[in-house]
């Protein structure tokens, strides 16, 4: 049986390993429990099993597949392949180059490529059409299945830079799948995430090996990943994540439910904004805990209504922040991230580049020069343009957060003279392949909260940090009937014009602490927002 390269179903591909069979299974007895429950691709990957088991094994495995009418790729072996006419093969960067591979094997076997950087992409899309037909984008998370591994962990944005490269080279008949690390708690945001800027691909599936071969119940694990994949809403926080422009209106809906819910907002912060932010919590009727207990951290993320800041200014390890991402996640509870610093050091980049490829933010919080490196605009790339000055391009600062909204499907905010806040969640909705149907960044709602020029804000310490445990407060104090992007929005225009008014009655930064305290209090408390003093518009 031939099987029609180009309507091979990649959705979900089954790697397999012999190595780590649970007692009372077997290679093919996984095997089948994959192909009964929704596995579209087998490949058999024994990197230390001798050539005669190695054919018999693939043999028995080849008959199973033939029988669910699934194609069977080899890895590496490309003579095993041949000798049992399998359907195709996988090889690496370092195994036999790709025209060697495809004079062996003919136009109609696949062949499939272990991708890591867009630069291979380069070579594959100059074969053209006739050489690699999918490859394996990965590694995309840190896993012990791949002894030693050449590749560091790429995350989400590593697979983005791929796809990006494959629409850039016009390699549009490459197919795509993610691999390394993939479990049910992280496959949905690889999915919504790894969508190229033009929004015209995503991956075309993905590609696993413990999850299933290590599988007590093989049947229930590949279940649950059918599920995922076939499924097309990634609910990571438990309100409403609809794309209409918040109100007044909308807003003043959201302070009551703040208000009511009075939501438990954990900070895991800086020292210097611990003390300030714990107050502006309890101004805005809410309940703060500055707790960096990593054993506590689950317990907390299921109270009612908890909220999460994560603030990398923090010196709480990064252990602890990993442990804190997974249990909000774990529970859909909201986590506001503010990558601090982000490229200001290798250190901080590093440390936020991680945090970023570890879980799902409901917002992600920054100042121009954090949003406009996060969205790789940083300044070399603008001209001279001083990326800190209050005199940035509206237009280049919209275009920044669109893109960090865009990139890590969230809602993002880029704090300054004007503040912007983009809504990059698509209502949770995605797609293998699709992408977003060609919507890019620039096409996300964007709205503009201003209020003239504060100087004062600037002149005192945590005055952005806090504007995060405002919008923890609001997301936190949600129902799940009440709307994110309202939620943001509304924690931006009262910071704002909490701001503006404590502006004019200070007299002096250590006033304008506490006059933003009082403002922020009392706005909140009389809930007016149609009478703040703060502008919101769309871009
Ligand atoms: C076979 C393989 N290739 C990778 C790559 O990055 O090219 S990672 C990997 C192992 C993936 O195993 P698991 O699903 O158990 O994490
Ligand atoms: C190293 C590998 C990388 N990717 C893939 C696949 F996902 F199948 F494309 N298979 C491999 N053996
Ligand atoms: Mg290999």
């Amino acid at each position: 049986m031939v099987f029609a390269k180009n309507d091979v179903d990649y959705s979900l591909y089954l790697v397999t390993d012999s190595t780590m069979l649970p007692p009372g299974t077997t290679l093919c007895s996984q095997v089948e429990a994959g192909l009964k429950n929704g596995v579209t691709l087998v490949q058999i990957r024994e990197k230390d099993t001798e050539t005669r088991d190695f054919v018999e094994e693939a043999l028995e495995v080849q008959k199973i597949c033939k029988k669910y009418k699934v194609p069977l790729i080899i890895n590496d072996r490309i003579d095993v392949a041949m000798a049992i006419d399998a359907d195709g093969v996988h090889v690496g960067q370092s195994d036999m180059p790709i025209p060697m591979v495809r004079r062996l094997l003919g136009p109609s076997k696949i062949l499939g490529w272990s991708v890591g950087k867009p630069s291979e992409v380069e070579t594959l899309a100059k074969w053209g059409p006739d050489m690699v037909d999918y490859i394996g984008v990965g590694t995309l998370f840190p896993t012990l299945t791949k002894k030693n591994p050449k590749k560091s962990p790429m995350g989400p944005q590593g697979a983005i830079a791929v796809l990006d490269a494959l629409e850039e080279f016009k390699a549009i008949w490459c197919r795509t799948v993610g691999i390394g690390g993939l479990h049910p708690d992280n496959i949905q945001r690889v999915i919504c995430q790894c969508v190229s800027s033009n929004g015209k691909r995503s991956l075309d599936g993905i590609s696993l090996v413990s999850d299933i071969m290590a599988a007590p119940d093989a049947c229930a694990a590949t279940k649950r990943l059918r599920g995922l994949l076939d499924g097309s809403k990634y609910q990571f926080v438990d309100c409403k994540l609809n794309e209409t422009f918040p109100t007044t209106a909308s807003i003043q809906s959201v302070i009551s439910q703040v208000s009511s819910n009075r939501p438990l907002v954990q900070h895991i912060t800086n020292k210097v904004h611990q003390n300030f932010g714990a107050n502006v919590t309890l101004a805005l009727g809410s309940s703060p805990i500055m707790s960096e207990i990593e054993s506590e951290v689950s317990e907390l993320a299921r109270i009612p209504n908890a909220s999460l800041l994560l603030n990398t200014g923090s010196v709480a390890p990064i252990e602890t922040l990993k442990a804190a991402i997974n249990a909000y996640n774990e529970v859909n509870r909201p986590i506001t991230f503010d990558p601090v610093g982000y490229s200001a050091t290798e250190t901080r980049l590093c440390l936020n580049n991680t945090l970023l490829t570890y879980g799902q933010f409901t917002c992600i919080k920054g100042n121009c020069s954090e949003i406009l490196s996060l969205a790789k605009l940083n300044k070399d790339k603008m001209k001279g343009v001083d990326a800190n000055s209050g005199n940035m391009d509206i237009n280049l600062l919209v275009r920044a957060t669109q893109i960090v909204a865009f990139q890590y499907r969230t809602i993002a905010v880029c704090t300054g003279e004007f503040d912007c806040v983009a809504n990059g969640i698509f209502d949770g909705k995605y797609k293998l392949s699709s992408g977003t149907a060609g919507i890019t960044a620039e096409d996300l709602p964007c709205m503009i909260i201003e209020d003239g020029p504060i100087p004062i804000m600037g002149d005192i310490t945590a005055s952005g940090c806090s504007l995060g445990s405002t919008i923890a407060c609001f997301i936190g104090g949600l129902n799940s009937t009440g709307n994110l992007f309202d939620a943001v929005v509304g924690a931006v225009l009262l910071y704002k014009s909490a701001g503006k008014l404590a502006s004019t009655r200070c007299q002096g930064s250590g006033s304008f602490h506490v006059q933003l305290i009082d403002a922020l209090y009392q706005l909140f408390h009389e809930n007016k927002p149609e009478s703040w003093s703060a502008s919101l518009k769309k871009f």
